[in-house]
């Protein structure tokens, strides 16, 4: 079968577009990104050479599946030979080629967020300014806007309009941190991450022979997810495609959910001024989702004020409608939705990683990891706290960073004394001062003392040069030695492996299994380097380890499981069962978005952004209380809920008016003794109109003892042959109507009601 079959004749027609500048826009699941991928396998069938294509994609793993999928289509393995990654990860390679006329080192270091923190911490400390006051997420966040907009510290400035907002801001020394910080960056041989995009603006507009060599190789420029690039990243597709304009750009403004991170959806309008004879492409149908699902899009995205006219239609089946299913805690959401999902499987045979609980903030993912664990179900965190985050692998990789570039200071100062070679934080101090006062990089005073002397006494002074002589050792083997091999030198003659497995205790015994992983994954990316030929240098999987996005990280067993993540990192995905929680005011929409009406609608962009990555069904749950900041809080059902056209919604357990006295068994959750008093369920209801009325459970179901009307979530119950067990959700409604329940002799049972002989205890 010819592979352009695949395309209905919108996406045909786009693929088909060899030469010259074009646009996609289209709504979610209408195969944009399937354009993309069919596009680079028609140029490469029709003898584009695979070197002169550049594809920017949202993640990593979105480029590493297509491609796959070019291959599949193409044959052999040409795809190998395109530059094809998220921006970030593709500059910071371009940017390793030529950091050394940007005077960087060429195993320059990637600052993570957390560097980037705590790098701006110590220099508001050392200014001596209030922390309370220049805290360090406000000004990285000004910083961070201040570099997507191409801005330096220089023009930050001179800039009077954005001192003045400082001012007004009460920050008025802005500026003094971003050049203090922007210096230390420097010195220490380190990008943060807008460094990536803002250097590499810099490395193409200072030096034209660098910017006409990539000019003249990619010829073939592809970016997807279009809408959410900034201004840096526009600036540099434009640049890079001037020459033969054949830049193919494909988004869907009605997805922009970055604006936090500058980007900017102008970027669409301007591609309009750029290129004035760009052919545009609509694709309308969508493939991916139930027509109840597109519908219900729909009607969410059209109370948005700023968008470009969209029909998204559907040729799939009308499927089930959206559920709604209200909870009275986040336990009870956690534990609700876990069920929910095991009963899918069972019912239908679905696989784990059919499904996705998508949430707006990290922090809501604790509650079903914990129902999750409990029923044993294989999960997978994207984002928050990743294994790479964990404090025993930073540690090491620090290490590696160091190896690779002894300058980096956020590393240093973080093993300089780990394992422990008794230098202490008073001799630490007064070595960074030195070092400002010297103007160097702490490594250059640890590593010289001749050269740069200070005052401490000669114990840490030998300690600290003999660390630095262990790090120059490892230095000196980077270009030599494969990864693995210096890796596993670093993890046994730095101590590290030693101390972890001195501790016996079980999170010791932890914390050196994961150092195993992280070794046994460098040993992995050895092999697969060496299969390309290639020696693979530690500092080659340390861009990798650095870059990647929260969607990237997954190991091969992390490949059947459920999914949790942020809406946010979602985008561009897709699941069979979706789910989308904790739909409650002040926490989505975001209690931060509802000063204007831009950010809202940005809000309702994310909440469309969430719908429409689901296939068969899609559930919505938000919850009575909840607690946030260690707190107990009284929620309101998310506005959005009853933004979703009725037509296409269920509302399913809404047990208003029904709780009575009744509404908390004594054992049900903790969180009952959390909350004296929190009784009135159902007054955050405020509005949501029932579609159907659903009887929480037949009457007729009675038997014996108490009925199983009004049975609820936490009641316990008995059964004629399982025994005592506990009710751990509920779902349906009149005859239908299904319980699961935990038995501790027998384990947990999925019971249609009408036949369960249950009979509820005390
Ligand atoms: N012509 C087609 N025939 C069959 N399946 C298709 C076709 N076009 C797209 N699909 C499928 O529909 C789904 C959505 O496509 P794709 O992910 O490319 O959409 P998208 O527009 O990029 O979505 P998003 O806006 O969410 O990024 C995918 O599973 C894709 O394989
Ligand atoms: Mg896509």
């Amino acid at each position: 079968m010819d592979y352009l079959d695949g395309l209905n004749e919108s996406q045909r027609k786009a693929v088909e577009h060899i030469d010259g500048p074009m646009m996609v826009i289209a709504g979610a699941g209408s195969g944009k990104t399937r354009v993309l991928t069919y596009r680079i396998a028609h140029l490469l069938r029709n003898g584009v050479d695979a070197f002169s294509i550049l594809a920017l994609t949202f993640t990593n793993k979105a480029a590493k599946e297509m491609k796959e999928r070019i291959n599949s289509i193409v044959g052999g393995n040409e795809s190998m030979n395109i530059t094809m990654g998220t921006f970030h990860s593709v500059f910071a390679r371009i940017l390793r080629y030529n950091s050394d006329k940007l005077g960087y080192p060429s195993n320059f270091t990637i600052y993570d967020t957390q560097d980037s923190r705590s790098l701006i911490k110590a220099i508001v400390k050392e200014f001596g300014l209030d922390d309370k006051v220049y805290k360090p997420n406000a000004v990285q966040g000004r910083i961070s806007s201040a570099k997507n907009n191409l801005i330096s510290p220089a023009a930050y400035e001179a800039n009077v309009e954005i001192v003045s907002e400082d001012r007004m801001s009460r920050k008025p020394e802005i500026f003094r941190i971003y050049k203090e910080y922007a210096k230390r960056c420097f010195q220490a041989g380190a990008m943060d991450f807008d460094d990536l995009l803002y250097q590499t603006n810099v490395l193409l507009r200072d030096f034209p022979e660098v910017l006409h060599f990539y000019q003249q190789k990619f010829k073939y420029v592809l970016v997807d997810e279009y809408q959410d690039t900034n201004y840096s990243q526009y600036l540099i597709v434009k640049k890079l495609a001037a020459v033969y304009e054949n830049i193919c750009v494909v988004g869907d403004d009605a997805q922009s959910i970055y604006s936090f991170r500058g980007a900017n959806i102008e970027n669409i309008l301007n591609f309009k001024k750029d290129y004035p004879d760009f052919d545009m492409f609509k694709l309308e149908q969508n493939y991916r989702s139930t027509s109840n699902i597109v519908k219900a899009a729909n009607s969410i995205i059209k109370r948005n004020k700023d968008q470009i006219q969209k029909d998204v239609w559907t040729s799939n089946n009308e499927g089930g409608k959206i559920n709604i299913i209200r909870c009275l805690t986040d336990n009870e959401e956690g534990r609700v939705i876990t069920n929910r999902i095991f009963d899918i499987k069972q019912n239908e045979g679905a696989d784990y990683k059919d499904f996705a609980i998508l949430y707006r903030t990290n922090a809501q993912s604790r509650s079903f990891e914990e129902s999750l664990r409990k029923l044993n179900l294989p999960y997978k965190i994207y984002g928050g706290l990743s294994f790479y985050q964990r404090k025993e692998i930073k540690d090491l990789i620090a290490y590696f960073r160091l190896a690779a570039n002894p300058k980096d200071e956020e590393a240093l100062k973080r093993v300089i004394n780990y394992p422990k070679r008794g230098i202490g934080k008073t001799s630490m101090d007064s070595v960074i001062l030195a070092a400002r006062q010297y103007d160097v990089s702490i490594w250059d005073v640890i590593s010289d003392f001749h050269r740069y002397p200070v005052s401490i006494g000669a114990g840490a002074r030998n300690k600290m040069a003999q660390f630095a002589l262990k790090i120059q050792s490892y230095a000196a083997q980077m270009d030599t030695s494969p990864a693995y091999d210096l890796a596993n030198n670093v993890a046994q003659s730095s101590g590290i492996l030693k101390d972890l497995y001195d501790d016996k205790s079980p999170e010791g015994v932890t914390r050196y299994e994961n150092i195993q992983e992280l070794l046994a994954g460098i040993k992995e990316f050895s092999v697969q380097q060496e299969e390309k030929d290639e020696m693979g240098t530690l500092s080659d999987f340390l861009i990798d380890v650095a870059l990647l996005t929260d969607a990237d990280k997954e190991t091969e067993e992390d490949k059947n499981t459920i999914t949790l993540m942020t809406i946010h990192a979602s985008k561009g995905l897709e699941f069979p069962h979706v789910f989308i929680v904790g739909l409650e005011e002040n926490l989505f929409p975001s209690q931060l978005s509802l000063t204007s009406r831009t950010e809202l609608e940005e809000e309702r962009r994310l909440f469309y952004v969430a719908v429409t990555r689901a296939e068969k069904t899609c559930t919505l749950s938000y919850v009575v209380s909840r607690y946030r900041w260690g707190q107990l809080v009284t929620a309101e059902p998310s506005r959005f809920i009853d933004e979703v056209d009725k037509s296409y919604v269920n509302i399913e357990n809404d047990t208003r008016g029904r709780s009575g006295g009744r509404s908390l068994s004594g054992y049900q959750r903790p969180s009952e003794e959390r909350t004296k008093g929190f009784g009135q369920m159902g007054t955050g209801n405020r509005n949501l109109r029932p579609v159907k009325e659903t009887s929480s459970v037949s009457s007729k179901s009675k038997t014996g003892g108490g009925t199983t009307e009004n049975l609820k979530v936490g009641f316990n119950v008995e059964h004629a042959r399982f025994g005592k067990g506990k009710v751990t959700a509920l779902v349906g409604a009149g005859s239908d109507q299904k319980a699961t329940v935990f038995f501790p002799r027998v384990g947990q049972k999925t019971l249609i009601l009408k036949f369960a002989k249950l009979t509820v205890v005390e």
